[in-house]
């Protein structure tokens, strides 16, 4: 067996929900299970010898299955960039999927949208979105807030706010558009993929490539979370420079889920996003009937937890790219499509510094959200659950309340517990949708959490602590 490559047999690996599931539970056949390391080669099989040896396509597969590539690269694709799986499933893909038509794709928005026209440009806060009263699937649940660059030429990301109150039943989803990373928040998520299941908690993210079936189910009660869908090229691991071969996200901590599969002849619905719009085709059976998969084309979770941040350890506030878990790069190097990057748990130690983020305008422009915690520069008015948006060149930094603390303590060690934000942060303008604009959320007075920022400047006083 080569180091990089997974065979995991088990020998039976069927995909149960809810209430089978629970049923069933004791048995660990539904526990998700995962193979670890991140764009590795894996291979996986549900039923024993499912995976042809040695070649993809057999003049016959075992077990009846068909053979089918699904590629996430051109095949000419660079070595290091080429992404591509062979499944084996009970009928091909063309066999889930009839005639389209199209659907309401409520507050689902995709780049190019303008809906922000009458908007004026400003630093932007909301407050956590109440979860809604209706019931509502992974795909109802899809409210877009930001979007960038143009899902057609394949650059840019949106950003949306997900909420999901009831399981998808005998319903099925893919994006055709870009990847998903679903950044939990709120309550747990289960997603039963074409490739297996995963579950991710608050804390922990998943990945879905772009075109990747999957329906999702509830575990603990109604589900938040945030989702970048990145139109680009594929998310990967930053490049660590002299930080080394260790630390930031290290590879073994994603992971992918083994083989699971279905085989539900009950009539179903597709659904999926194409070309910004959503489609709904009737289906007679679940697409999740791949029993066994190779390749390095599949979903993976990580636990953000699970990042090992690298700062500054004598002075100063070095630039947040350190904090970079993936990226999804362009082709201009160092200047990313999206940066999805976190502020975990650390120590402060930085001597004779300012130590929360300066004061900045960005080429970039920056969404954040805040899974849980204070984050250090905005103590006040930006809580779990709650998003800011600092669009390209728009001032932003510390509140009046972070400057005064972070001004005038005593810079002892301080270690920020209990704290998760992220921000989504691309090369692209984010233009706001219309959804977004209308929130009785978005926080009107948010600029004057800077008010206070008084003018200090004396030409005739130059010791700072002198005042
Ligand atoms: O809060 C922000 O705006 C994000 C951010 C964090 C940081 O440590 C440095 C710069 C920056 O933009
Ligand atoms: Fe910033």
């Amino acid at each position: 067996m080569q180091p990089i490559c997974h065979r995991i047999r088990s020998t039976s690996n069927q995909i149960l929900s809810g209430a089978s599931a629970g049923r069933r539970e004791g048995r660990s056949i539904m526990a998700a299970r995962y193979m670890s390391g991140f764009g590795n080669s894996f291979e996986t099989e549900a039923l024993p010898d499912a995976l042809p040896i040695g070649r993809n396509s057999p003049q016959k597969c075992n077990y009846g299955l068909y053979a089918e590539q699904l590629s996430g690269s051109p095949f000419t694709a660079p070595q290091a960039t080429n992404q591509r799986s062979w499944l084996y499933r009970i009928r091909p893909t063309v066999k889930h999927s009839g005639r389209y038509r199209k659907v309401d794709k409520r507050h689902l928005r995709t780049a190019p949208c303008r809906e922000d026209a009458d908007t004026p440009i400003g630093q932007m806060r909301w407050s956590p979105v109440p979860m809604p009263d209706e019931k509502i699937s992974f795909v109802e649940g899809l409210c877009t807030v930001t979007t960038a660059g143009d899902a057609d030429t394949q650059v840019g990301m949106a950003a949306h706010l997900l909420f999901v109150t009831r399981a998808m039943q005998d319903e099925y989803f893919f994006n055709a558009d870009g990847e998903l990373l679903i950044v939990a928040q709120e309550n747990r998520l289960r997603l039963c993929t074409e490739f297996g299941v995963i579950e991710i908690e608050p804390g922990e993210i998943c990945i879905i490539p772009r075109g990747v079936i999957f329906r999702t189910e509830l575990v603990d009660g109604p589900a938040r979370a945030y989702v970048c869908e990145n139109y680009g090229g594929a998310f990967t691991l930053p490049d660590r420079g002299p930080i080394g071969a260790n630390c930031l996200a290290n590879p073994r901590d994603f992971l992918t889920p083994v083989a699971a599969y279905e085989d539900r002849e009950v009539p179903s619905k597709l659904y999926v996003k194409w070309g910004g719009e959503l489609y709904l085709s009737e289906i007679g059976q679940s697409p999740l009937d791949v029993v066994a998969w190779h390749g390095n084309y599949a979903p993976y979770k990580y636990d953000l937890r699970h990042f090992s941040p690298v700062g500054a350890i004598s002075f100063d506030h070095p630039d947040p790219s350190i904090f970079t878990v993936m990226t999804a790069p362009s082709e201009t190097p160092g200047t990313a499509n999206i940066d999805f990057v976190i502020f975990p748990e650390r120590w402060m130690v930085a001597e004779n510094t300012f130590r929360p983020p300066w004061y900045h305008r960005n080429i970039m422009s920056e969404f954040m959200g805040l899974i849980y915690g204070v984050y250090d520069a905005k103590p006040e008015g930006f809580t779990p659950g709650g998003f800011s948006l600092h669009n390209c060149m728009l001032p932003h930094g510390p509140d009046e309340q972070a400057f005064e603390t972070a001004s005038n303590g005593e810079l002892k060690p301080v270690k920020l517990t209990g704290t998760m934000a992220f921000m989504f942060e691309t090369r692209f303008p984010q233009r706001i949708t219309r959804y977004a604009a209308d929130l009785p959320e978005l926080q009107e007075n948010y600029i004057d959490c800077w008010d206070g920022l008084n003018k200090h400047f004396d030409p005739d006083r130059k010791d700072p602590w002198d005042r």
